[in-house]
């Protein structure tokens, strides 16, 4: 879905990617500064770097990438925040502030259609400690880009996700009904995915869709999604009013942690974790 009056000015968006992109240019050495691999090999989500490597044989995305967790803001881990450029921390702040208001307008208006009692049901999900991380991706002129994907297929783990796409280059594809479909560039809309926790907690009303993203031999690419979790100490499940007995619960109740630490098993082999909860 696609989203253009949004609120989120044309210059903060501007500025959030210019402030990525130059990220991104800095010299090896500074960018490691910020690395996700602590002393080297252990992985930790936050901070700079590719994904982790879980087995010799899985096949690598041709992404680089920068992640941190923005909210809540006093679990801030600000060391991991880029001093360059300057306005890099700053930026991130007003973008990820601005940007809540959009995604509770949008749980709002979900709400509405699945005709719930209370059009906070969804806010009101994600908890006093709901999470958002923000995902700054960065896509290399790829040499064989018919042999590896920016970023293979997946579903977003999320509520929903936010994201903004390079207005000059394309390569994020959605599957729909087994055909892939280039997502069109709107400069200056915003991307909404819907995630696997919607898709759960709507009782599969909503859809998480499998995307990926193509290489391209001539051009680099950018993109920053804010990705948007219920509290990973809370559980989700299918809520009541959208269970009855020609729709019985389609999915299991879960633990959101143990269900964020399911998918990236899973991405690492390319297979899909809200299969496994599927009743
Ligand atoms: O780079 C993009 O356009 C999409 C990124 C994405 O799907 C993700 O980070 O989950
Ligand atoms: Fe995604």
């Amino acid at each position: 879905m696609q989203l253009s009056n949004h609120g989120v000015e044309t210059t903060m968006m501007d500025g959030m990617m210019i402030a990525s992109r130059e990220f991104f240019k800095r010299p090896l050495e500074d960018k490691k500064r910020y690395t996700n691999l602590i002393g080297g090999e252990q992985f930790q989500f936050e901070g700079y770097g590719n994904d982790e490597v879980r087995s010799p044989d899985q096949i690598l995305d041709w992404s680089d990438r920068l992640y941190l967790k923005v909210e809540p803001e006093d679990e801030r881990r600000i060391a991991l925040w880029p001093t360059h450029p300057e306005n890099f921390r700053d930026i991130l702040h007003n973008f990820t502030r601005k940007c809540g208001g959009v995604k509770d307008n949008l749980l709002q208006a979900m709400a509405k259609l699945l005709q719930l009692h209370d059009d906070d049901y969804f806010v009101d999900q994600l908890g006093e400690k709901a999470e958002t991380n923000v995902r700054c991706s960065y896509y290399p002129k790829c040499p064989r880009p018919e042999l590896v994907f920016g970023l293979k297929p997946h579903c977003d783990g999320t509520v929903l996700t936010l994201l903004m796409v390079d207005d000059s280059v394309g390569g994020l594809q959605v599957l729909r009904d087994g055909v892939w479909w280039d997502v069109p560039i709107v400069p200056h809309t915003l991307l909404v995915i819907i995630g696997d926790q919607t898709e759960i907690m709507s009782n599969g009303f909503f859809k998480s869709p499998v995307h990926r993203v193509m290489t391209n031999a001539k051009k680099e690419r950018l993109s920053v999604a804010l990705d948007y979790s219920v509290d990973h100490e809370r559980e989700i499940e299918p809520s009541a009013q959208l269970i009855d007995e020609k729709r019985p619960a389609l999915y299991m109740k879960v633990k959101v942690k143990d269900y964020i630490a399911g998918l990236y098993e899973h991405f690492s082999k390319g297979t899909m974790v809200i299969d496994t909860l599927q009743i």
